[in-house]
């Protein structure tokens, strides 16, 4: 299956944060609005934390209704700066109301039994496959997606949901969504920004099947990718 992909170009990051936040927003209102509740999994890394900055400032955002969960996280403790769930705290966290309908990865010591529950309430929560309603992601130079990383086996799990990576660059254990939740959302956002994820997306163009994100395009049908 091909992807049909809606380019979305910034000439700068104001716009960027502007443009997608209101849409962004728009979107979340209208899911709550036709099915009482919206599911959303925020991306981790340093692009998206303008727009989570955007959002908080979001007076009309049914922050009762929204369901939040984060795509990966970097095996670190909470306190650590590597931490995306530290980010997102430090960020939306500002709006008391997300953090009570904040899923943590952090559900046990251990990261395999972490990845086990995460699972476990994805499928309570958002059924099976689990289906979220909007998806924020990161791509990485690399062009991985999540904690999904080029070579890691973990980018041809079919059946798991959630599962630890141990391909990072930097040595860190992950745990991370795997491709079928990724595959199965029904509002996918890809945010890039900055020239020096250029090359990787000539890489992309150029139909590269080592980058884990041209794995992610070959399985899903519509992407929105958001680029400044
Ligand atoms: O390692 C990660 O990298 C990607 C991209 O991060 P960015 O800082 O370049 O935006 C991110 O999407 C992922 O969640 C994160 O764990």
């Amino acid at each position: 299956m091909g992807s049909c992909i809606h380019w979305r170009l910034y000439p700068g990051l104001e716009a960027w944060v502007e443009g997608l936040g209101q849409e962004f927003a728009f979107r979340v209102r209208e899911v709550v609005r036709l099915q009482g509740r919206c599911l959303v999994l925020l991306a981790g890394g340093q692009t998206p934390v303008p727009l989570y900055e955007r959002l908080v400032g979001c007076p009309d955002l049914p922050w009762e209704n929204i369901h939040w969960w984060l795509g990966d996280e970097r095996w670190v403790d909470l306190s650590d700066e590597r931490s995306n769930e530290r980010v997102v705290r430090r960020t939306l966290g500002q709006e008391k109301r997300f953090l009570s309908m904040f899923h943590s990865w952090h559900l046990a010591c251990d990261p395999i039994e972490a990845s086990q529950r995460y699972a476990a309430e994805l499928v309570g929560l958002a059924g099976e496959p689990p289906v979220f309603d909007q998806v924020l992601l990161g791509m990485g130079v690399d062009g991985h997606v999540a904690s999904l990383f080029p070579g890691d086996p973990l980018l041809e799990e079919v059946r798991q949901y959630t599962g630890v990576a141990r391909r990072a660059p930097d040595g860190l254990l992950r745990v991370t969504v795997t491709l079928p939740v990724l595959v199965h959302a029904r509002c996918l956002w890809l945010l890039v920004r900055g020239q020096g994820k250029r090359k990787t997306l000539d890489r992309l163009a150029a139909g590269d099947p080592l980058l884990p994100v041209s794995r992610l395009l070959s399985n899903r049908t519509f992407v929105q990718w958001c680029w400044t």
